[in-house]
């Protein structure tokens, strides 16, 4: 069955549940009080228990929510306005040429999924080359690849963190106070080289960030929901503010139709629904997002923030251990180029998965000459055909005549497709995601929006960390014990 909404479509043709079958499911499964909640979620009242604070996401869907966010005095689209056309200089008086993100998690996935896929959307108004670099793990494997390759004097580094203390994000911080020394004071820099982007004002505050560049959101807004906020950034940055405006009425037209659409016509309950069904019913641990257009190839990763840092849990709303099944595993690739590595599995390997196969029908490619414009035509078709194909190989199995049990097929699957990618469909697409995500945790009964179990992990390394720094003498265990051993 094909389903459409404004910005996307789905079909769920493939994961063989007739509309009857699941609607009884849903009548088993969804809780009475679903419309509700649902209803809570979109006008930013859902209540968040854990952490004591509402979930507001959804409210961010407007430029002028962005603006008036956290702090009320965002000078977001002016930033946007002044660094794509070249007008910000640098302490020394130079334009700033490269911009690089500094972020983990859901400052940092999102911020550059966004921007990698909507390159293209640029508004021309800018005649200034502005690059758009990420850095966000601890180890300082991606400074290592971007200082030597941007100025200090050109450059302008955002601190993106919600919290503004994840120590990942402060380690590369530090790392970069210390490279600019050499050519910025800390007081030039400060003043006209760092952008902070925080629910945390007192913090950036306290870091020395000008006001005037310090970029504010609710905390009610989650790490992993926060692309809608001033944490998209870098995505206006590459697109500019009206650009990144369509992104949010995309993710707004999806709240409306998640709001508003029939169960059999409501693309994320299908979704969840679909999810739970074959998480409960069929038993399968897993879903691989193959998105086949290469401009969605970070899909996979910031959905496995969305969804497993979401639903990846196993104590519900009350506190008490569940003892069913939650979110799945999520993973997943760029699809035509897992077609040369991991679908040999996927396609006669023994394990049960599920799928989304995400496509982009058509592609327009007008600043290529018409040759080449015809060439890149050609070879969106050639992508949407392998995928078309690849999925009704994983759901069919072996055509007539081939040994059938070399192929089993049966592997469920959706097919996520769009007319053309645009800022719009991106932001349905996501916002469909989310959908899905909550009612899942709703049909499960745990918080979506916490996360003890990243916060746990968190104090343990801060623990091993004393030890490595001479500062403790705990021991744990014997393969931990010497291993900082032969560290010290
Ligand atoms: O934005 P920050 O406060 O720096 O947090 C960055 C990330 O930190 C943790 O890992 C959380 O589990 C994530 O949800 C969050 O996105």
């Amino acid at each position: 069955m094909i389903i459409e909404s404004d910005f996307l479509n789905l079909d769920t043709t493939y994961q063989g549940v007739d509309i009857d079958a699941l609607r009884d499911f849903a009548a088993k499964r969804l809780p009475e009080n679903f419309d509700k909640l649902r209803t809570q979620l979109l006008r930013g009242e859902f209540y968040n228990a854990t952490e004591d604070r509402h979930v507001s996401h959804c409210l961010n869907r407007s430029i002028h929510n962005v603006v008036t966010a956290g702090n009320g005095k965002n000078r977001f689209c002016t930033i946007v306005r002044e660094l794509r056309a070249g007008k910000w200089l640098g302490a020394t008086g130079k334009p700033i040429k490269d911009v690089v993100n500094i972020g983990v998690g859901g400052s940092d996935l999102g911020p550059m999924m966004g921007s990698f896929a909507l390159k293209e959307f640029a508004d021309d108004n800018s005649l200034h080359h502005l690059s758009v670099h990420f850095v966000s793990s601890m180890d300082g494997g991606q400074l290592y690849a971007v200082l030597p390759i941007v100025d200090p004097e050109t450059t302008l580094f955002i601190i993106a963190s919600k919290s503004f203390g994840t120590i990942d994000t402060l380690a590369n911080v530090d790392t970069v106070r210390k490279w600019i020394e050499s050519t910025l004071t800390q007081e030039q820099w400060l003043s006209r080289h760092v952008i902070g982007v925080s629910a945390n004002n007192q913090a950036m505050t306290d870091f020395g960030i000008p006001p005037a560049q310090q970029l504010s959101f609710a905390e009610s807004v989650g790490g992993r929901f926060s692309l809608w906020s001033a944490i998209g950034l870098p995505i206006a940055l590459t697109i500019g503010s009206n650009q990144f405006g369509r992104m949010l009425d995309g993710a707004k037209a999806m709240d409306e139709h998640f709001a508003n659409a029939p169960l059999e016509q409501n693309i994320p309950m299908q979704m969840a629904l679909l999810g739970v069904y074959n998480r409960e019913v069929r038993e399968i641990n897993n879903l691989a997002v193959l998105p086949y257009d290469g401009r969605l190839r970070y899909l996979p990763n910031y959905l496995q923030q969305l969804d497993m840092e979401s639903n990846g849990k196993q104590c519900d709303f009350e506190g008490n251990a569940i003892d069913y099944p939650t979110g799945p595993i999520i993973w997943g690739g760029f699809g035509p180029n897992g077609q040369h590595a991991f679908f040999q599995h996927l396609h006669q390997g023994y394990d049960k998965f599920c799928a989304d196969f995400v496509a982009v029908l058509k592609r327009a490619a007008p600043d290529f000459e018409p040759a080449v414009q015809e060439g890149l035509a050609e070879q969106q078709r050639l992508a949407v055909a392998n995928c078309l194909a690849h999925r009704r190989l994983m759901w069919f199995g072996a055509e007539n005549g081939e040994a059938r049990n070399h192929y089993i097929g049966n592997h469920p699957s959706n097919l996520l497709f769009v007319d053309e990618l645009t800022p719009q469909s991106f932001g349905a697409l996501i916002a469909a995601y989310e959908h899905k995500v909550f009612t899942q945790g709703v049909i499960w009964n745990l918080n979506s929006f916490d996360q003890p179990g990243v916060e746990k992990g968190k104090k343990l390394a801060q623990e091993v960390l004393k030890v490595l720094d001479g500062q403790s003498a705990t021991e744990f265990d014997a393969s931990t014990d010497a291993i900082v051993k032969r560290l010290k």
